[in-house]
């Protein structure tokens, strides 16, 4: 809750809005207590007394009565019928809602056709209607208002339930044997609260405004009753003559909806939770850069990393997802890069090409040498050109990555003609033989069909495809077989071999998986933490782990024909990287952890073995490995 008024109160706007309607709430709630004329005592003597008269502050009305007074208690029951009607509202149409959601089928399609017969009319005539129907009167204007507002909250909830009652878990709830009810209870509306609240605090003050229209018009309260629409109808024929009457009542109304329509803007935003991170707001073009001194190339690398440092700012937590990462490619080289869930690789991976979203991403230190130039704080236009023409991309979901709308052909010409301006027909030869070249199979027909067409194996190849399209020089493939059978996954790394071998391409590749280290990868590097805690030759690491989280990486793999072994998971979870503590990263976890362990820190050092480790009790010993 307190996370949520700290949102709310970082939006200006927002905070202005909570602060007026507070204060006009709270003035609401005084109102019997403040010293205040009888809003409803006559007196013609003092008719159409200006402002700022004696004994009348805001002036008087036709009739002589106080202004004020007649103010202070309209707004109160203008808000208070605004605020009743927007509830019954919410209340009876959210019900509405989830019941044709949750149901779908028949239910749904009499209901919603219902709503449908109730939105054809405009609003203010189907009020009309019912106010003519029921009488005059405060009750029946509140009634009004709020049934010509239940069709729109049962649109709107019905929608997301729809979504929700096909998600896995509300499956898993009915799996469960748990009944309807407890499910709508249980799971549904937990997850639609915040759109009824959302709905709600957009939608009061047009609610109040509607109950102004309807006393406005004589159908609302009667007199001697005030609420703010009334005060408003009752002015309309002095306006010229006395405006003040007007605008008092008038200059209420736009207050009371302008900071409830600024507030309900401010809590739509603090009730998502993707704003927190910054996930609505627009992200830099690059990943924004807050470096101190520059590390100098070490050494003519095609791609060389030195003591990257990427961390996320968000509100004052700082997430140090990669605390100084050094790694180097080579041309036709393969580099394994190898971790738990939440180690870093793929923020690595992306702040090379500057593309981890800024807000709330930051490269904080380190270099990023391609042929000698660094990467890190290069202006956009400049990383621009290389993005996918000499450093491509392979994501995991090819699906997320491709666009649904269009077809693969389309996908892979518009990534030809980005960087080398030819003509379609051209393009889309170059396509063809583009898919040709990923093995897929009658790539002249396949070119035209659309992602969801594809299986995900072949998906995954014209993702491989899209990254070869400006013949690059490095490819960064971020778990591109983690989502495909073992099948499909030795086919793409076969591929992927090949590629290397015939085009020289130096590959990053990120993975979980041991297996397809060794299969693919000369070199490795593993990473906890954010940090590489050993890297060498691949046949070094899988022959002679000598960090113990790479060896007990390693356990956790079961091997076929290898006979019965115990498969030992690794005790523990990684640290939270907001709160990394001093020493190694892996000490909690590790089988020998020493005092030493935890403190200061723990460089990589050199292993005879060819391999580095960041460790000062290594699995394998120095004299062991030199053996
Ligand atoms: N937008 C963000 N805000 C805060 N922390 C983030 C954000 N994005 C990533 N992180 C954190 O950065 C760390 C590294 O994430 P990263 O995605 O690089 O891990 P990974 O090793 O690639 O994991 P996986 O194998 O599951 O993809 C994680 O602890 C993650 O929680």
């Amino acid at each position: 809750m307190s996370a949520f008024f700290k949102l709310l109160a970082r939006n200006r706007l927002a905070l202005a809005g909570l602060i007026v309607m507070g204060a006009v709430v709270l003035l609401a709630l005084l109102t019997p207590l403040l010293p205040l004329a009888n809003p409803d005592v006559t007196d013609l003597g003092n008719r159409f007394k200006p402002p700022l008269s004696e004994g009348a502050l805001l002036g008087t009305d036709h009739l002589g009565r106080d202004l004020l007074s007649r103010l202070m208690w309209g707004t109160r029951l203008s808000l208070a019928v605004g605020f009743a009607a927007a509830i019954i509202a919410a209340t009876l149409g959210a019900a509405i809602g989830i019941i044709a959601g949750f149901y779908g089928g028949r239910t749904d399609n009499v209901i919603m056709r219902g709503v449908d017969m109730l939105m054809a009319f405009p609003y203010i005539l189907l009020a009309l209607a019912i106010v003519a129907a029921l009488g005059p009167g405060l009750l029946n204007a509140l009634i009004a208002v709020a049934a010509v507002n239940i069709p729109f909250f049962a649109r709107n909830i019905r929608g997301i339930t729809v979504g929700i009652a096909h998600k896995e878990f509300v499956d898993a709830a009915r799996l469960c044997g748990m009944t309807d009810t407890r499910i709508i209870v249980g799971e549904v509306l937990p997850n639609v609260i915040p759109v009824i609240v959302i709905a709600m605090s957009t939608t009061v003050g047009w609610m109040i405004l509607e109950t102004a229209g309807l006393s406005f018009l004589g159908l609302g309260s009667q007199p001697p009753q005030a609420d703010l629409g009334s005060m408003l109808g009752e002015a309309r024929s002095a306006l010229i003559t006395n405006p003040h009457t007007s605008i008092v009542p008038g200059a209420m109304i736009l207050v009371i909806v302008m900071a409830i329509n600024l507030l309900g803007d401010g809590v739509r935003d603090a009730l998502d939770p993707r704003l927190k991170s910054g996930a609505l707001s627009r992200p830099m073009p690059t990943t924004r850069v807050e470096r101190g001194a520059v590390p100098a190339p070490k050494r003519n690398a095609l791609l060389s990393v030195q003591g990257l440092e990427t961390q996320f700012h968000v509100k004052n937590r700082i997430y140090r997802a990669v605390g100084g990462v050094d790694l180097t490619v080579e041309p036709g080289e393969c580099l394994g890069l190898i971790g738990e869930s939440g180690s870093g690789k793929s923020v690595t991976a992306l702040s090379i090409m500057g593309l981890v979203a800024s807000p709330p991403g930051v490269i904080t230190g380190g270099a990023v040498y391609y042929k000698g130039e660094d990467l890190i704080g290069a202006p956009y236009e400049q990383l621009r050109s290389l993005r996918g023409r000499r450093v491509a991309y392979i994501f995991q979901d090819p699906l997320a990555t491709l666009h649904p709308l269009y077809t693969v052909g389309d996908q892979l010409i518009e990534a030809i003609r980005a960087h080398h301006p030819t003509p379609r027909a051209e393009a889309r030869a170059r396509a063809i033989e583009l898919l040709k070249s990923v093995r897929i199979p009658n790539a002249d027909q396949r070119i035209d069909s659309y992602p969801h067409e594809m299986s995900g194996g072949m998906r995954q190849r014209v993702g491989i495809a899209m990254a070869l399209a400006n013949d690059p020089e490095v490819i960064i493939a971020d778990e591109p077989t983690t989502a495909l059978d073992v099948t499909v996954q030795a086919q793409i790394l076969s591929l992927l071999d090949d590629l290397r071998r015939d085009r020289g391409l130096a590959i990053i590749f990120i993975t979980h998986d041991f297996g397809v280290v060794a299969q693919l990868c000369d070199r490795v590097a593993v990473m906890y933490a954010g940090r590489i805690v050993e890297e060498g030759p691949t046949k070094a690491i899988l022959n002679r782990p000598a960090h113990p989280y790479t060896a007990k990486l390693m356990a956790c793999v079961p091997e076929l024909g290898q006979g019965r072994r115990e498969l030992a998971a690794i005790p523990g979870l990684p640290p939270v990287v907001d709160a990394l503590p001093q020493g190694c990263a892996f000490a909690d976890r590790c089988h020998k952890v020493q005092d030493e362990c935890r403190i200061g820190d723990i460089g990589l050092r050199d292993l005879p073995t060819g391999t580095r480790v960041r460790c000062i009790a290594p699995e394998t010993t120095v004299s062991e490995a030199a053996l």
